[in-house]
């Protein structure tokens, strides 16, 4: 089966200065991808290029087998996209933000009514549907996106920091929703800067430093390569790591020490790898 998407090569070039350099990865039908990076890494970049909102410089991209330079009409019937900042109209009711959306994809009256009513019951809006949009709080909103992205029923979610900004409760929710979604077959891929919740939606991360891949795996497969096992010092207020290829290795390391003040031993997790290949280990 080909690629829901597949990116090969792909520079942006802003102001001479390369934000995505040299990016190639592919995403398979109904995966669930995470792109994690420290900021200005150039994840928004990436989707926004992948989504057509922004032409890359160089390379290709194909989306649901659409090139997003030659084709990126056909490329919007095939997505769903999420953005950082809101973008749901303020001033229009819960159901003209969604009945608005459904006429820009021609979908028929009938049709269009049955969706919109299917989409909010689905994120649980079905109650605010008359009420304007800036009444909503900040999940609410994300929701409401999330409802009119998938109206035209795309093929593909792409959701750039779906959870930033929202409290613990309302992100388990649309985890949720994001979870089921892809259960039900929706390839996605998401942005975020919560490890937990890459380590909990997605089968596979790419890690993004300086406008590039610097790793690309499930979790285990970068455990295994970065080590399961990790020793931490307390150095003052900060901490120094020794990663280890599995915790059994880190526990010898850690019971071989005479002087045991301030060390800890635990299995490492993806923060712990993404702080050691991002440059921000501590010893
Ligand atoms: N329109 C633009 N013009 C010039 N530079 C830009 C533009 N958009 C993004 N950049 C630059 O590209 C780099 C990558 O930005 P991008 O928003 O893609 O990073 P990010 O990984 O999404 O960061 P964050 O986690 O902070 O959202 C940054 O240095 C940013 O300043």
């Amino acid at each position: 089966m080909s690629a829901a998407v597949c990116v090969e090569n792909v520079r942006k070039i802003y102001d001479r200065t390369p934000v995505v350099n040299g990016l190639s990865f592919a995403i398979a039908p109904g995966e669930m991808f995470g792109l994690l990076g420290p900021n200005g890494a150039g994840k928004s970049t990436t989707i926004r290029m992948l989504t057509t909102l922004t032409r890359p410089s160089e390379g290709t991209i194909q989306v649901a087998g659409y090139d997003v330079r030659r084709d990126p009409i056909a490329v919007k019937q095939q997505i769903g996209v999420v953005l950082q900042q809101t973008s749901v109209d303020l001033d229009l009711t819960v159901w003209e933000n969604m009945e608005f959306h459904g006429r820009l994809h021609h979908i028929p009256k009938t049709e269009r009514q049955q969706r919109i009513d299917r989409a909010l019951t689905y994120v649980e809006l079905s109650d605010r549907q008359d009420v304007k949009a800036k009444t909503l709080s900040g999940g609410m909103k994300r929701r409401l996106q999330i409802a009119r992205a998938l109206l035209h029923e795309p093929k593909i979610l792409f959701l750039d920091e779906p959870t930033v900004g929202l409290d613990p409760q309302t992100r388990r929710r649309l985890w949720e929703i994001i979870r089921d979604l892809n259960r039900q077959g929706m390839t996605m891929l998401l942005t975020t800067h919560y490890m937990e919740e890459v380590e909990y939606l997605c089968d596979r991360i790419g890690i993004m430093d300086a406008g590039t891949l610097i790793e690309l795996g499930t979790l285990d497969e970068l455990r295994h390569k970065h080590g399961g096992g990790l020793v931490m010092k307390q150095v003052g207020d900060r901490w120094e790591y020794k990663f280890f290829p599995d915790l059994d290795a880190a526990n010898a390391y850690f019971e071989a020490q005479p002087d045991k003040t301030g060390l800890m031993v635990r299995p490492s997790n993806l923060e712990d790898i993404f702080v050691e290949l991002t440059g921000r280990q501590l010893d």
